[in-house]
């Protein structure tokens, strides 16, 4: 989208510059014209004298032929082709969208509506919470939603967009920016789908007295009324006692009730125990000889499974640089087919990545060693750094990040075992929503700037821990930037040792079940001066 907007600011150039070579364009057409009729009004005077001598007879031919073509040649000089091309073509390394990406961007609307229950009115007036934006929806823009959501077959949208770009309709008055019948008719066959079909009958009538030779408004009238009269309901009822139109929301292939609870997280609307908050705290990591002079900050956020966060753990300066790094290499983030193992995109994940490799930035490689002291595991068999950048209703499904023993194809070309940890950066603080959430722990963790979040996937006895379920919610507003580091199992055999059972579990980052939990550990003068960055 960023790039999108440098590529609109170039369009009036482009244009003044077209405009200009028109103009100049059509005075030398203009100055040609004229002397071809003047040429002409000679001929005409010589009449038959012209084409009886071969002479002029010949000259006459050439005229027409060479005079006319420069005429020809210069009417066809047109350069519009090139202008559309120059702005639609792949020219700044930005493609120019398509019907696609509009119903694309249609639909990534409609999920942020669903997640923040925000309401149809509000959102085309411009309104999200208590933001008002700059801009309000026609009923033109509210059709081509409605459009977008019934090309899907999701009529539960469809309803809700239709009718208030027929509520917008009527505000529009002598100017209006769809049309009416058009709505109408969609309208009416979404009221049907999702079970309203009086209202599809009297919507559909309104459509055939305003227009008595629609193509289809006639029989569809009928159709509505045999169904009806299929429902068993009398002729003489079928416009009486029309019951409040009814509008499901269709099922999730999550599941409702994970549905739910992904939603309500995402509105950062589900409470966490007071018992639960009172045993969080945070300490400084110094478990390593480098962090003793050098500590890193750690928050707990929740035990059982365990999720930190690191603070202040990446500078601005080093965003920067990754975002930099990753930004050519941006592309549709793709999952593992379970099945057969292979990368593919899905709808579930929207965002675009890229992965850096430790020898492109020494600041990749800075990272990936600042990672090591942060959770004690090994990098050597850790996958590359992935940089995602979530734009408007980018977002990721509940997922784990480990592979399940069904799964077991997913990481085998790596030969380093499974996920067993997950430390996510995040480069950016959208303004509303993104949050990373937990649908089986329950919990929210809204991105901060520079900190980074860690969990372990895997129990100490090698199976996944089906409470790391998580998601990354829909961007409301702002952008969201994150790196993920996913380390594996290969290698930490010894600075993760097994444990026998699932309730093995660490109290801290790097909890090898020895020592003072840091709970209690004397916080003895570290380097309060100093950010992690500038030492490591
Ligand atoms: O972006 C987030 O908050 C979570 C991302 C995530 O879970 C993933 O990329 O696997
Ligand atoms: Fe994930």
């Amino acid at each position: 989208m960023q790039n999108l907007l440098e590529t609109e600011k170039n369009i009036p150039k482009l244009l003044d510059k077209y405009i200009h070579e028109e103009e100049e364009r059509l005075v030398q057409l203009k100055k040609l014209s004229e002397e071809y009729s003047k040429k002409n009004e000679k001929s005409l005077e010589n009449g038959m004298n012209d084409i009886v001598n071969p002479i002029n007879a010949f000259l006459l031919i050439k005229r027409k032929i060479f005079d006319w073509k420069e005429i020809e040649s210069k009417m066809n000089a047109n350069k519009a082709g090139n202008l559309v091309s120059s702005i639609t073509d792949d020219n700044y390394g930005v493609r120019y969208p398509t019907a696609d990406d509009l119903s694309g961007a249609a639909i990534g609307l409609l999920r942020l509506q669903d997640t923040y229950r925000l309401d149809t009115k509000d959102l085309a007036d411009g309104k999200i919470y208590t933001d008002q934006g700059n801009y309000t929806f026609s009923a033109k823009d509210c059709f081509e939603i409605a459009r977008a959501a019934y090309n899907e077959h999701d009529f539960y949208h469809t309803v809700m967009w239709m009718e208030e770009a027929k509520r917008r309709l009527e505000d529009e008055g002598e100017n209006p920016t769809a049309d009416v019948e058009d709505i109408l008719e969609y309208l009416a066959f979404a009221l049907y789908k999702q079970n309203n079909l009086k209202h599809a009958l009297k919507l559909t009538e309104e459509l055939f007295k305003m227009n008595p030779s629609h193509p289809r408004a006639k029989g569809n009238v009928k159709w509505y009324e045999d169904l009806l009269e299929q429902e068993g309901i009398r002729r003489s009822e079928m416009r009486k006692n029309l019951p409040p139109v009814q509008n499901r929301r269709p099922d999730s292939v999550l599941g409702n009730t994970e549905r739910t609870m992904y939603e309500a997280l995402c509105r950062n609307e589900v409470p966490v125990s007071q018992k639960d908050i009172s045993r969080l705290y945070c300490y400084y990591k110094r478990d390593r000889p480098f962090l003793i002079y050098a500590p890193i900050k750690v928050e707990i956020k929740r035990f059982n499974p365990l999720a930190v966060l690191f603070k202040d753990v990446i500078s601005d300066d080093e965003v920067a640089t990754i975002q930099e790094l990753a930004k050519p290499k941006l592309a549709r983030a793709t999952v593992h087919d379970s099945a057969t193992g292979k990368l593919v995109t899905a709808t579930y994940r929207i965002s675009k990545s890229a992965w850096l490799k430790a020898w492109e930035h020494e600041v990749v490689e800075r990272v990936n060693k600042r990672i090591d002291l942060m959770t004690n595991l090994e990098m050597e068999t850790a996958e590359e750094l992935q940089i995602a950048n979530y734009g408007i209703g980018g977002h990721y499904d509940p997922h784990f990040d480990h592979a399940k023993k069904e799964e077991s194809k997913s990481f085998e070309s790596l030969g380093t075992g499974n996920r067993i940890a997950t430390v996510l950066f995040y480069m950016s603080q959208p303004s509303h929503g993104g949050g990373t959430v937990f649908t089986e722990a329950k919990s929210t963790i809204l991105p901060t700037k520079n900190d980074a979040l860690f969990w372990y996937n895997l129990f100490k006895q090698g199976d996944g821990n089906p409470d790391t379920r998580h998601a990354a919610c829909p961007v409301l507003v702002g952008i969201k930037w994150v790196s993920n580091k996913w380390i594996h199992e290969k290698g930490n055999e010894f600075r993760r040792p097994c444990g026998l059972k699932s309730s093995d579990y660490e109290r801290f980052v790097g909890d090898l079940g020895i020592g003072e939990e840091p709970r209690n550990a004397p916080n003895i003068s570290p380097n309060l001066g100093k950010n992690v960055w500038e030492t490591i």
